[in-house]
C-alpha cells in the first residue's frame, strides 16, 4: 500500500456500543499540509473515530492508518502523532510548566520543549500558576502545547476551539494554519460549525456515524454559490439570462430590482449584461454559510434513513 507520510486513512471503520452504531462504515482520507475539519452534530461519532485512529478503542470493523501504519504499530507514536482529545486530566495543583515537564520525561523529550511549547501557545506568563486556576481556554492551549511536545507530523484535536474567546479563536486559526503550512496534517473536530468556517480548508462531515460529505471547503461553498444581481431592468435581464442558461442555472426574483442567480459566475452574468446593454447596480456572490450547508447535508441523510 502506498501512503504519504502524515496521511490519515480511515477505511470502513465501524464501532457499535450495545444497540448503537456510533461509527458506521466510515471512510475518509486526510492529507498532509491541510487543516481538515471533522464536523458533525453532538453524538455523530467524532470522538469515537479519533479514539479508534489513536488505538484507544478497537473497531468492530475497518482500519485507520497514519502514514500507512496503525497508530499502535508506529515506531515512535509520540513523535509522529500529537493528540488533544479533551482539555481535562490535568492535576489541578500542578503548574502548566510542570505538567509539560512530566510529559517530556515520559515521552523522552528534552525538558526545554516544555518552555518552548508554552511560549508557542502564549502561556508563558501563566506557566508557573497551578492549572486548577486556568480558564477553559488556557487549558485548551495547554492541551495543544502537550500535543506538540514531540514535534509531531500529525495533529488530532478534539474541539480545540471550545472555550476560546473570539481572540483565542482567531489565534488558533492562524496557529493551526501555520502548522499545516509546515507540512503537518491537522485534523480538528467540532460541532460548532461557524467556528470552523475560517479555520479549515477541507471538511469531513459526518452524521450518525456516517460520512455525508468530504472535500475542499471551497468546492462545497462553490457548488451552492448564488449571485445577487441588482438592476433597474430586471425583467429584461431575467429574459436574457433565461436565453443564455444551461441546465443547472436557477434565476429567482428576490425584489423589485433584484435577482438571485445560481449556476452562473458573476463574470458570466456581467458579460451577458454588457452584451445586452443592461445597466447593473450590483453583482455579488453570496456564499452559503458552512452551518447552513451542514444542515442541508445532514437533513438529506436523515431523509434517506
Ligand atoms: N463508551 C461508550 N459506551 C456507549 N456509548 C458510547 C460510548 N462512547 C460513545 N458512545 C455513544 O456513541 C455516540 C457517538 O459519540 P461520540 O462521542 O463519538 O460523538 P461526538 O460526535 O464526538 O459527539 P460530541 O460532539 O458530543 O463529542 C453517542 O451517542 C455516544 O453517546
Amino acid at each position: 500500500m502506498t501512503s504519504g507520510p502524515g496521511r490519515i486513512e480511515v477505511r470502513g471503520l465501524t464501532k457499535q456500543f450495545q444497540s448503537l452504531k456510533a461509527v458506521d462504515d466510515l471512510s475518509f482520507t486526510v492529507e498532509a499540509g491541510s487543516v481538515t475539519g471533522f464536523l458533525g452534530p453532538n453524538g455523530a461519532g467524532k470522538t469515537t473515530t479519533l479514539r479508534m485512529i489513536l488505538g484507544l478503542i478497537t473497531p468492530d470493523a475497518g482500519t485507520a492508518t497514519i502514514g500507512g501504519h496503525p497508530y499502535t504499530a508506529l515506531p515512535a507514536p509520540a513523535r509522529e502523532v500529537g493528540a488533544a482529545l479533551e482539555a481535562t486530566g490535568f492535576h489541578p495543583a500542578r503548574s502548566g510548566r510542570d505538567h509539560l515537564r512530566v510529559l517530556c520525561t515520559v515521552g523522552g523529550f528534552p525538558p526545554s520543549r516544555a518552555d518552548a511549547m508554552l511560549d508557542m501557545v502564549g502561556l508563558t506568563a501563566a506557566a508557573r500558576r497551578p492549572v486548577g486556576g486556568y480558564s477553559l481556554g488556557m487549558r485548551q492551549r495547554l492541551a495543544l502545547a502537550a500535543a506538540l511536545l514531540g514535534d509531531p507530523k500529525v495533529l488530532l484535536l478534539d474541539e480545540p476551539a471550545n472555550g476560546l474567546d473570539p481572540q483565542g479563536i482567531a489565534w488558533i486559526r492562524q496557529f493551526l494554519r501555520s502548522l499545516a503550512d509546515e507540512g503537518r496534517t491537522v485534523l480538528v473536530s467540532s460541532h460548532v460549525l461557524s467556528e470552523m468556517q475560517q479555520l479549515v480548508d477541507h471538511v469531513v462531515i459526518i452524521n450518525k456515524g456516517r460520512a455525508v460529505h468530504q472535500g475542499r471547503l471551497a468546492d462545497l461553498s462553490a457548488t451552492t454559490v448564488a449571485v445577487t444581481v441588482r438592476s433597474p431592468h430586471t425583467t429584461a435581464l431575467a429574459a436574457a439570462l433565461d436565453r443564455a442558461t444551461t441546465n443547472g442555472t436557477r434565476i429567482e426574483r428576490t425584489g423589485p430590482d433584484a435577482l438571485s442567480v445560481t449556476g452562473m459566475t458573476p463574470a458570466d452574468i456581467g458579460r451577458l449584461a454588457h452584451t445586452e446593454r443592461i445597466e447593473l447596480h450590483e453583482l455579488s456572490p453570496t456564499r452559503r454559510e458552512l452551518e447552513q450547508l451542514f444542515f442541508t447535508l445532514t437533513h438529506h441523510t436523515e431523509e434517506r434513513n
